[in-house]
């Protein structure tokens, strides 16, 4: 997730004062991302500082590392990060208060969510500010965000059930995709047709949706003549009753976040 909000960074005239400094463990994947313009890469692999060292001077951190290692992460730079500066969490279900007792006072935290669509500058981000944060901080992050996608700001008490519908949403997608190329192969198709129908069919119905401002019920309800073919495969797609399968699967994951934040 954090190299894919660098790339939002790195896109073509988006202006980042003072550079980027990128950490991650492994050595040869820092090799990959330095030189790279506006960024120098570190390993911790090859120097235990090298998350020190970044965080230091920083304006904004963004700490991206999974749920269970952010508490050993911010004791690990809490003392090397400038007062002022902004810590920027995309961490799932990690609460602001974690992240603020493990920080000096004089830091300010900032929770997102954010998606992977987010490489194509098509995120959608859930931002919630700490208790610590300004107005101003606050919108600078949101600029930031800005680079990949559309920001919706909400309560912090939000987030968690933002990340189960738009956080995990393209996974949700990707499923159904799959299902239906399974379903088109399964008709004779070979996988390369199945691919261009299905993938095509979800990337046309979404731009669809977008582009002509209707409602996906309106859009729905123009693809289903009546006494026709859609409306006999829709009566068999409702028989799971979606919605209710969607509330539960959304419901467990809200409660693996809740996990999450008890660590
Ligand atoms: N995947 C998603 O769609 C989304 C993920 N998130 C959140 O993003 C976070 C990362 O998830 P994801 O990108 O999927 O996970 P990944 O495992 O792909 O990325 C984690 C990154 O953290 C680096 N890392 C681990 N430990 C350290 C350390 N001590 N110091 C520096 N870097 C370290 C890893 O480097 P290395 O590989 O070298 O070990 C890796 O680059 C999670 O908290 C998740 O909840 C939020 C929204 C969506
Ligand atoms: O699965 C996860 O935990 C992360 C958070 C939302 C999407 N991926």
């Amino acid at each position: 997730m954090g190299r894919a909000i660098l790339s939002g960074l790195l896109a073509p005239g988006v202006e980042v004062q003072g550079g980027i400094r990128v950490t991650n463990r492994s050595a040869a994947k820092a090799a990959d991302l330095d030189g790279t313009a506006g960024v120098t890469a570190f390993a911790t692999d090859d120097d235990p500082e090298a998350n020190r060292k970044a965080v230091s001077g920083a304006a904004i951190v963004l700490v991206a590392v999974k749920p269970a290692m952010v508490p050993d992460l911010l004791d690990e730079i809490a003392d090397a990060l400038d007062d002022g500066a902004i810590v920027v969490s995309v961490a799932a279900g990690v609460t602001v208060s974690t992240f603020e007792k493990h920080l000096p006072a004089s830091v300010s935290v900032i929770r997102s969510m954010p998606n992977t669509p987010a490489v194509v500058g098509r995120a959608v981000t859930g931002l919630s500010a700490g208790t610590r944060s300004s107005a101003e901080e606050l919108a600078l992050v949101r600029s930031l965000f800005e680079t990949v996608g559309t920001v919706v700001e909400v309560p912090e008490s939000q987030l968690d059930a933002l990340s189960t519908i738009s956080g995990s949403g393209p996974a949700y997608v990707y499923l159904l995709i799959e299902a239906l190329t399974e379903a088109a192969v399964q008709k004779g198709f070979t996988a390369e047709q199945a691919a261009e129908l299905v993938n095509g069919t979800f990337a046309g119905a979404a731009e669809l949706l977008v582009r002509s401002g209707e409602t996906p019920t309106d859009l729905r309800i123009q693809v289903t003549s009546p006494k026709g073919t859609t409306e006999r495969a829709l009566a068999v797609l409702q028989e799971a009753d979606l919605p209710e399968l969607f509330g539960r699967a959304t419901d467990a994951a809200l409660a693996r976040a809740r996990e999450l934040a008890a660590g």
